[in-house]
């Protein structure tokens, strides 16, 4: 750990000084000098337990701050069909989730304990005001954000990582995570069959044009295997301000043999559904702008 900040902190020296070799704007510099220092710490913190002595000794200099989202920002859409080159397991079994969730790792074993899975997952989080605010209503559960933009990943990685660091000692913020990945190809490269208890599509990329509707996050095929991943009795929560994709992800949820809408009364009851309402970043821009919000929620039924 000590040589990784100390490698952190040598590479910082050499970068810095590459850029002042080309031409860009102060502003670019700046970002890309950001980016770069946080990137390295985020290569010499991340999966390690808040108690570590090193990293003790970096929070006390104060260095673990709340990222500042300006610096990653980046363009508003990501191609879900191009290869971005994402890493993946060859399937659930091959996925070390311990480093992404080390506080729960049992001392004894090294690993995570057998009954600790994954079993929220956020699709398309954002900036993971969601994760953030579901983190302290289900503390034992574990909740993945998974996200396809690269910066974006990378902003919710560091926040999470602040956050943990500046709850040390209590634990918060421990059982949320996030990863980077195209949520419409390698799902069940990363879930088991029926793991999942909850999946959010919260504010999901409308593709406007006829002939993007393939590219909607919402599909008879990725419902299939949303299915597969999601436990009997498991809940697809959707939320959206276009009218036109609340009504295309209603239909083929209704029209799917194994979902079924929850009553209004289950979805006014549902915590998640107030949480998610109000909690992402999305949603909060819809508010500014007195935007409407369209919710509709699905059980998962048994197999028949
Ligand atoms: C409009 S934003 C909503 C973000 C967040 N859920 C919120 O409500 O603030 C949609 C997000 O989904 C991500 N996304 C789109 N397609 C995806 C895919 N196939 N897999 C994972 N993330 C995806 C986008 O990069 C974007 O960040």
């Amino acid at each position: 750990m000590s040589t990784d900040i100390q490698e952190s902190k040598k590479s910082r020296r050499s970068n810095t000084a590459s850029l002042d070799d080309v031409c860009i704007s102060e502003e670019t510099r700046k970002r890309l000098l950001y980016r770069k220092e946080k990137e390295l710490k985020r290569k010499a913190l991340k999966h390690v337990r808040i108690d570590d002595k090193e990293l003790e000794k970096e929070i006390d200099k104060g260095v673990i701050e709340l990222p500042k989202k300006r610096f990653y920002r980046q363009r508003a859409h990501s191609n879900p069909f191009s290869d971005h080159q994402l890493e993946y397991p060859e399937s659930p079994r091959h996925m070390d989730w311990a480093r992404f969730y080390p506080e729960f790792v049992s001392k004894d074993s090294g690993a995570l304990p057998n009954d600790k899975r994954v079993e929220i997952a956020d699709i398309g989080c954002g900036f993971g005001g969601l994760l953030v605010d579901l983190s302290p209503e289900f503390p034992e559960t574990l909740i993945l954000g998974m996200e396809i933009r690269v910066q974006v990943t990378n902003y919710v990685e560091d926040k999470i990582i602040a956050l943990r660091a500046q709850h040390k000692g209590t634990g918060k913020y421990s059982n949320i995570s996030v990863i980077r990945g195209n949520a419409m190809k390698f799902l069940p490269n990363f879930f088991e069959k029926s793991q999942l208890k909850k999946m959010f599509f919260c504010f999901p990329d409308p593709h406007f044009k006829q002939r993007k509707h393939k590219a909607r996050i919402i599909t008879n095929t990725l419902l299939s295997e949303y299915a597969y991943v999601l436990k009997e009795g498991g809940i697809i929560y959707t939320i959206s301000d276009v009218l036109d994709l609340h009504e295309w992800m209603k239909s083929h949820l209704d029209e799917h043999p194994l979902f079924e809408r929850l009553t209004e009364l289950e979805e006014e009851e549902d915590k998640c559904v107030q949480i998610m309402t109000h909690s992402t970043e999305e949603g909060k821009k819809v508010e500014r702008n007195k935007g409407s919000k369209f919710i509709a929620c699905y059980r998962r039924m048994p197999d028949s």
